[in-house]
């Protein structure tokens, strides 16, 4: 997948191209779906497929304080994008001189004159232009001008659930602890990415080594609690991830209560001798195990990770 990170990178003579354009955060099944249909468009008039979505969520500039915390970052947004199977991703930077542009020189600057724009998919409520004042019928008009279509993409419902899929609705559930139902929402694995790093040196003798992720991880980490997952690899030189069966903590360990920050950690079933310092890894959620606990000592604290590690056994299928 080709990744322009503004109108200057496109090459000359790139279109006839089919956009798809939003947020993307977390690239949930909703995206997937308004994804899929581009192809499919872009097959029928030889054209590409191209995301376009900002650098940052519209919010982090335009009201700061109800800005959410976001479900994936670029790296991993680009990633899931490229996975989807489409063609290019348009990254543009949400600033103040972003904001400012009208609604027609929005789409003339960004989307028409770069990506010789044929079609335009969006969801009902998508809004874009200065002050919010474009919307899908002012982009019908500037399509009769400009010769695009405009092809408004209806709610993506869940089956069983009947509410709209929604990063929101993604977040709500990554609160509550239900990584289960997220995943289905996002139409793959929960997951957060982020580098391994040293902790206090205390799992090695408690009998569980963790692999500790960086703060600076990327991804939305359920709530408190101890999880059935995966640990995968990706440090560089493997072809592909290395992925290993873990019982996966995240929480301030309160037992000890020495670490005010909130921490990703996990344990790889049945080995003791991997090195993982400095590793690139991705941790999957499959499912929650329990809540965080603090132990009256260390004790109660191992008898418990051993309980937890057979419930992980279990929940992966490896009982
Ligand atoms: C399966 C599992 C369950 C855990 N449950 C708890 C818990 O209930 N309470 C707690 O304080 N810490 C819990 N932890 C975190 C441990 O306290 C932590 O892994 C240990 O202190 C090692 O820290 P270190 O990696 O910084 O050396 C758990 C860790 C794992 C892997
Ligand atoms: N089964 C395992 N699961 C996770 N990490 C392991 C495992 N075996 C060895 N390790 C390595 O040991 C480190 C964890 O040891 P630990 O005593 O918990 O130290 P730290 O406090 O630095 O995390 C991990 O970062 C990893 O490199």
């Amino acid at each position: 997948m080709m990744v322009f990170r503004g109108p200057e990178d496109v090459p000359a003579g790139f279109g006839p191209s089919v956009v798809a354009i939003g947020k993307f955060d977390g690239v949930h099944a909703g995206h997937r779906v308004v994804l899929e249909r581009a192809k499919v468009d872009a097959a029928t008039r030889g054209a590409r497929v191209v995301a376009v979505t900002f650098d940052r969520n519209p919010l982090a500039v335009l009201r700061p304080e109800r800005n959410p915390a976001e479900l994936v970052g670029v790296p991993q947004k680009l990633r899931l994008l490229a996975e989807t199977g489409i063609d290019a991703t348009m990254v543009l930077t949400f600033d103040e001189r972003l904001a400012l542009l009208s609604p027609r020189d929005f789409v003339v600057d960004m989307l028409v004159e770069p990506l010789g724009m044929c079609t335009i998919l969006v969801g009902t409520d998508f809004r874009f232009g200065r002050g919010g004042a474009g919307n899908a019928d002012l982009l019908r008009e500037l399509g009769e001008e400009f010769g695009f279509r405009v092809d408004v993409v209806d709610e993506v419902r869940a089956i069983d659930e009947g509410r709209r899929v929604s990063s929101t609705w993604v977040r709500e559930l990554l609160g509550a602890g239900d990584v289960e139902t997220a995943a289905k929402l996002l139409g793959r694995p929960t997951a957060v990415w982020g580098e391994v790093v040293h902790g206090l040196k205390r799992g090695r003798a408690l009998g569980f080594p963790t692999a500790n992720l960086s703060a600076s991880l990327e991804g939305f980490a359920p709530a408190d609690g101890v999880y059935a997952g995966w640990l995968i690899d990706e440090a560089p030189g493997l072809r592909s991830g290395v992925r290993y069966p873990a019982a996966i903590s995240v929480g301030t360990n309160p037992t000890f209560g020495d670490v005010t920050r909130r921490q990703v950690e996990a344990y790889v079933l049945d080995e003791t001798d991997l090195d993982l310092y400095g590793h690139e890894v991705e941790v999957q959620f499959v499912s929650r195990v329990r809540g965080m606990t603090a132990f009256d000592g260390v004790e109660s604290l191992k008898a418990q990770m051993a309980d937890d590690v057979a419930q992980v056994r279990r929940a992966l299928g490896r009982g």
